[in-house]
């Protein structure tokens, strides 16, 4: 099939590369020239585990990218991936999907051949038939070839390819058969449940299901404080409570708290459309105030051990907002940067791969290459990120003034590090 995958970014790059991985002839549309460029030299402009692959298999072949809509209409399925980011109420900021849907209505003008719009990026209920079909619609002139349909994505970053390939469901929202069918056809050899419904119920499934894993992050990290103040260790008991399959073990991790591109934007999405209809969201506020909380809670432990930080040198280790990723975005160890920076410590940082996104972010830091260099003279460190290969340091500790060690995640394998919540 042919297909436009409009916005480049983690979403629309992974689908367009497996799209194309699955035999579609895809073409990648962003307004970013460098990413364009980057793709169509087989680049990956982000970092991602299998993505060079693809892209060295399909990149000028049968997987394109533009800076302009041209392909759309030639395209049988056009597939929005642009970024809905947090706006300063909270609410999810649409503007790049208002564009986006008039860029691909203004190429179907007077098009005879059948075309689904299909809107995978994480969108509010009502905004696929609220905003995108009247965008499209008016910008086409009133194409009746046109058909629309809402398919979220649940891929996480870092093994994004592999989710992608291998998801535990797919969700097709539609509001007409012929719509969903066509973006149905999409995932005929994937060998997985998908469930079709209406467009609203999977905008809204997307957001439910991200706002459910951060209640348990938060849930965790509340039963982790509680834990540590009893002296109980929580990974010991989130391990018993896991083993129910009502439960399920996964994302039970209580640490720092949970960052990225997509958990707090998306609980702050949901909190907002909930007050916008008289509701008070009780529980997802509470989620976002553990969330807040939890990463300061790492220096009130490092005041404990060191008193006052005024002057103190300390290592961060850990920039991305989890492992496996260069992506920074909300990641818990801004708030925790920023705050020792409020307190006059002079911060040594390293990441395996976030150092030069952090820069922007603190260029008044000092970055090293590896973790020995930030530990060196240090007198305390902080773990903010589960990086595989933290779990291997131990020498590099002895390097510090004195050991003293606090992990926001519990990846290190040395008996003398002291975790946030256990
Ligand atoms: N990152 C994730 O892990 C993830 C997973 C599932 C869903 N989502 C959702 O998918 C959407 C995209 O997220 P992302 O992380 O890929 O964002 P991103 O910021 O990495 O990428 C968005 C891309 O869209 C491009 N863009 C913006 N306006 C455009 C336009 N008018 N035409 C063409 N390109 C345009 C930008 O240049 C950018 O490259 C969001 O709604 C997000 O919530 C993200
Ligand atoms: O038990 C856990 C699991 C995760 N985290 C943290 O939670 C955040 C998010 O992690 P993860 O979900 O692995 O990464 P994302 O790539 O942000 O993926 C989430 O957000 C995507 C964007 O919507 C969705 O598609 C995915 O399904 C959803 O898992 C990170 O800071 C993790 O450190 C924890 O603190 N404890």
């Amino acid at each position: 099939m042919k297909i436009s995958v409009v916005g480049g970014g983690y979403v629309g790059l992974i689908t367009g590369a497996c799209l194309a991985e699955k035999g579609h002839h895809v073409t990648i549309i962003d307004i970013d020239k460098e990413k364009i460029n980057a793709i169509n030299s087989a680049r990956p402009p982000i970092y991602e585990k299998g993505l060079e692959e693809l892209l060295a298999r399909h990149s000028g072949k049968n997987l394109l990218a533009s800076t302009g809509y041209e392909s759309v209409r030639d395209s049988e399925i056009s597939i929005i991936c642009v970024g809905t980011p947090m706006g300063e109420d909270g609410s999810a900021d649409l503007k790049y999907i208002v564009s986006a849907a008039e860029s691909i209505g203004r190429e179907l003008k007077n098009s005879g051949v059948y075309h689904v719009v299909t809107v995978k990026s994480t969108v509010p209920p009502g905004t696929t038939s609220g905003i995108v079909v009247p965008a499209v619609m008016s910008a086409s002139g009133n194409n009746p070839n046109i058909g629309f349909a809402m398919n979220p994505e649940f891929l996480r970053e870092g093994i994004a390819v592999d989710d992608f390939m291998n998801p535990d469901r797919v969700v097709i929202g539609s509001d007409d058969k012929k719509s969903g069918d066509l973006v149905e056809s999409l995932y005929s050899d994937f060998n997985i449940r998908i469930l079709r419904t209406g467009l609203v119920s999977a905008e809204m499934i997307k957001y439910a299901s991200n706002s459910f894993l951060a209640t348990k992050i938060s849930f965790s990290n509340e039963v982790g404080n509680i834990c540590k103040s009893f002296g109980i260790d929580v990974y010991e008991v989130m391990e018993g409570v896991g083993l129910d399959h009502r439960i399920s073990p996964y994302f039970l991790n209580a640490g720092c708290g949970f960052g990225g591109s997509c958990f707090p934007k998306d609980v702050s999405a949901l909190i907002h459309l909930a007050k916008s209809k008289g509701v008070d969201p009780v529980l997802l506020r509470s989620v976002l105030k553990v969330n807040e909380v939890q990463p300061l809670l790492i220096i009130e432990i490092l005041k404990k051990r060191l008193g006052d930080l005024n002057g103190k040198r300390i290592a961060v280790l850990g920039l991305a907002f989890k492992g496996d990723t260069d992506d920074i975005r909300d990641s818990r160890a801004v708030p925790a940067i920023e705050r020792l920076i409020m307190e006059g410590v002079d911060v040594h940082a390293f990441d395996p791969m976030a150092n030069e996104n952090m820069k922007a972010v603190f260029p008044e830091i000092t970055y090293h290459d590896s973790a020995a260099g930030a530990l060196e003279n240090a007198d305390g460190c902080l773990v903010m990120t589960e990086w595989p290969e933290f779990s291997r340091l131990d020498k590099e500790f002895d390097k510090m003034k004195k050991r003293v060690i606090i992990e926001g995640r519990r990846i290190l394998s040395i008996p003398d590090a002291e975790g946030i919540c256990w």
